[in-house]
Formats: structure tokens, C-alpha cells, sequence
């Protein structure tokens, strides 16, 4: 599972602490946006069994190159309509390449030689919930859920898309933008199908 949108190491400690696999920081244009020396300086307190993912859309390869080696992370998600070539360029970076989009992209994770495939609400980071159901049986491979998830919906978004992993932003915020530790672990123990227990 994959906590997106991270700006603060506090919040990066609870997600690491809470079990997430993977922990996004947003190089693109958005309210979330970090500097690639801000992820650098997040990322060096993150484990090497926590996947770090730089999260682009629509910059040209070069521009994701140069952030990617400044930033340090260890994973590329590039968002929307990348065409296969863009991913080519960048797999002698030697990081994990993520293609996400909408439920009408290639459902095939491995079409545009990515590791791993994020199929997400049409306006990404917005929080909107869609019809996960839609995509159920579709997608192959290595792929995850994303888009309006929440601690009170991730259990029924897996069970209506059976999705091999998921990923969420706004559902673990207190207002836009904000991250909240809280919600961060009640996520990961929901998505876990665990219930979460009382804070410490
Ligand atoms: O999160 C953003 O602000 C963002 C902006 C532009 C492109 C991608 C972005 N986020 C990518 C993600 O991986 C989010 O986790 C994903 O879209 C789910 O977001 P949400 O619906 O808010 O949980």
C-alpha cells in the first residue's frame, strides 16, 4: 500500500510505523508539491523496505530524470498520458517505473514496461471516489486502487475491484493538503483488514 502526497517527516514516521510499503512525494504541479531536495530530506528517514516514489504528470523525461536523481527516490510514477517511450527513457535510472491513469488506460501492468500500474479516479489527487467495481477482473499483474480511498472505504473498494495493492492522498488528510498520523494508521489497518486498535 502506498501513502501519497507527503510533505512532513512526521507524517512520513507514521506511515513508515503504521506498515505502508511505499510513500509518494509529489514533484508535479499541486498543492501536495515538494522540492526534489524537500523528498531527498524526507526520504533519508525512510527504511530501504519502504519503496520512496517520485510522482510526476505530463513533464518530459528529461525533467523527471533530473528531479528523480536530485530527490533520491527509488521509484518513478508518471501520471496520465505518458506514451510507452517515456517509460523506455527512464529505466536505466534503474528505479521502479509506475504508469497510474484512469480506468480507461492499458489495464495490462507491464503494456508500457512499468513494474507496477495505479489505476486511479480521472482527476488524481482530488479524492473523488469512482466505481472501483467497474475495473474488477480487468486489470493484470502488479496494479493498485487509487482514488477516494479513506480508512472507511478501503475495505469496500478491495473487495468491489480486488486490487493487488491500493494507494491514497486526500483520505488521509485533516483539511487539503494536510496530512493526519491518525487517519494514516486507521488507513493501513483497515486496508490490512485489521481493526485499529487505540493510539498509544
Ligand atoms: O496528489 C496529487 O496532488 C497529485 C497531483 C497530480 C498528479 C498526481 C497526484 N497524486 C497521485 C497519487 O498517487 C494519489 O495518491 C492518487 O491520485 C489518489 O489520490 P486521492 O484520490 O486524493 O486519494
Amino acid at each position: 500500500m502506498k501513502i501519497c502526497g507527503l510533505r512532513e517527516p512526521e507524517h512520513v514516521a507514521a506511515a513508515v510505523e503504521a506498515g505502508a510499503d511505499a510513500i509518494g512525494f509529489v514533484l508535479t504541479r499541486s498543492s501536495r508539491r515538494v522540492t526534489p531536495e524537500r523528498a531527498r530530506e524526507l526520504a533519508a528517514a525512510v527504511p530501504p523496505h519502504v519503496l520512496t516514489v517520485a510522482v510526476f504528470a505530463g513533464e518530459a523525461p528529461a525533467q523527471v530524470r533530473a528531479a528523480t536523481l536530485a530527490s533520491g527516490v527509488r521509484a518513478v510514477q508518471l501520471h496520465g498520458d505518458h506514451p510507452h517511450g517515456d517509460f523506455t527513457a527512464l529505466r536505466d535510472l534503474g528505479v521502479t517505473l509506475v504508469r497510474a491513469g484512469a480506468a480507461e488506460v492499458d489495464p495490462r501492468c507491464g503494456a508500457f514496461d512499468e513494474d507496477l500500474l495505479i489505476i486511479d479516479a480521472p482527476r488524481p489527487g482530488s479524492g473523488e471516489p469512482w466505481d472501483w467495481a467497474a475495473v474488477r477482473g480487468r486489470p493484470s499483474g502488479r496494479w493498485m486502487l487509487a482514488g477516494g480511498l479513506a480508512p472507511s472505504n478501503v475495505a469496500e473498494a478491495i473487495a468491489a475491484a480486488r486490487p493487488w495493492g491500493v494507494d491514497v492522498s486526500s483520505g488521509v488528510e485533516s483539511a487539503p493538503g494536510i496530512k493526519d498520523a491518525g487517519l494514516i494508521r486507521d488507513f493501513v489497518a483497515a486496508a490490512r483488514g485489521t481493526a485499529a486498535g487505540p493510539p498509544a
